[in-house]
């Protein structure tokens, strides 16, 4: 079997997916993206491209390393997209072509679902509290709350009444049992940090994401460590490499790689193995689309420290389009008790609905990232 092609689409709310295809007739998707950057890593992807067709799709780990090391320049956000999105799709077609899960070929699943959370906005305690609640009526047992809007190095103390309102109205609509993540989303400097992470702390939250900025946290290694609260973080680390200081650390409690951003399934699982060997939890980030969840789902399926999912359904900033338009059977993400299933149809487990796949990237989409500031001009970490 010989790959034959790689076609991108940029398709809203701000995803890219990828398509493989061989000369078997047999497809796979990948879904290379970073927010905000889709049009680079779909660049990426096409001079990768190059080397990967002719090859035998099948050789997932050794096309891995060829792309990875001989490039001779490593990582970084654009090149462990664009090769994330490729693993995802060989694993996909490889899949496949053995008429089994992925989940199958990489040993099987130690766990038959997994625990999901919901994101959840609203800019007053009312309105976050109301959509808390909404997210556990539709079943969620877990929600994620953005922590504070932009932030300065030292800042006022209303700001920071202002985040133990939201997040006391949660606590107080949903009760003890729901798991609450307050993502500070790299967004607070380290004294304002030690500040937030101690007025949340009655609040028993599920973890604090990306409390500093991850390349900071030895910075307040002390304070987190000592934490009561977990500390989550690791969406905007690429690959073995970067995350090694952090698990070592000791200063994290769930590490968050993004299978569309960290090299794919392939890369993702040594991650998760480096991480459990330090009994380091695995939350794999994902606002992104089906593929990438899919994609997620086979390396919760077995990776024994996956603990909880992040997923998309509904989440407010994504607009355009929601996690189910893509696929042909939205059933195939079956969630019930706040958990969803593992997928176990062949390769990644979901089949994407190719016609909408092409009405929708004829829109397309153009996300960037809004640019948000301080009052005194100077710009503010978004
Ligand atoms: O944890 C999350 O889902 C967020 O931090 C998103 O990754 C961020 O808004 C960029 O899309
Ligand atoms: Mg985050």
């Amino acid at each position: 079997m010989k790959i034959t092609s790689l076609t991108t689409y940029v398709v809203p709310p701000r995803w890219l997916f990828l398509k493989i295809e061989t000369d078997a007739g047999i497809v796979g998707w990948g879904e290379p993206v970073i927010e905000g950057r889709a049009a680079s890593v779909a660049a990426a992807v096409e001079e990768l491209a190059d080397y990967l067709v002719g090859k035998d799709p099948r050789r997932v780990e050794e096309h891995w390393t060829v792309l990875y090391r001989s490039g001779f320049y490593r990582g970084g956000g654009i090149h462990m997209s664009a090769l994330a999105g490729i693993d995802q799709a060989l694993w996909d077609i490889t899949g496949r072509a053995h008429g089994a899960p992925v989940h199958e070929l990489l040993g099987g699943r130690v766990r038959d679902r997994i625990k999901v959370y919901s994101w959840i906005g609203g800019d007053r305690p009312d309105q976050t509290a109301a959509a808390a609640l909404a997210a556990v009526e539709r079943g969620f047992t877990a929600v994620k709350m953005n922590g504070p809007e932009e932030l300065q190095y030292l800042d006022t103390r209303d700001k920071v009444e202002r985040v133990v309102a939201n997040v006391a109205a949660v606590r107080e609509a949903v009760g003890p049992d729901v798991g609450i993540g307050v993502d500070f989303h790299g967004r607070v400097h380290r004294p304002m940090a030690r500040v937030l992470l101690e007025a949340l702390a009655p609040y028993h939250l599920m973890f604090v994401e990306e409390p500093v900025l991850s390349e900071h946290v030895d910075g307040i290694a002390d304070l987190l460590r000592a934490s009561a609260t977990p500390i989550a973080l690791g969406e905007r680390l690429f690959s073995r490499w970067d995350f090694k200081d952090v698990i070592t650390s000791g200063v994290v409690d769930v590490i968050q790689p993004d299978l569309s951003h960290a090299g794919g399934i392939t890369e993702v699982r040594k991650i998760a193995a480096m991480a459990e060997a330090y009994d380091i939890a695995v939350a794999p980030h994902c606002p992104l689309g089906p593929i990438a969840l899919a994609a997620c789902l086979q390396l919760d399926a077995v990776a024994y420290n996956a603990v909880i999912q992040e997923q998309s359904l509904g989440i407010h900033y994504n607009t355009g389009n929601d996690l189910l338009d893509y696929v042909v059977d939205p059933s195939v993400f079956a969630y019930s008790e706040g958990m969803v299933d593992i997928p176990r149809g062949p390769g990644l487990g979901i089949e994407v609905d190719e016609d909408y796949v092409r009405e929708r990237a004829a829109v397309g989409h153009r996300w960037r990232n809004p640019v948000w500031r301080h009052p005194d001009g100077s710009v503010a970490e978004w």
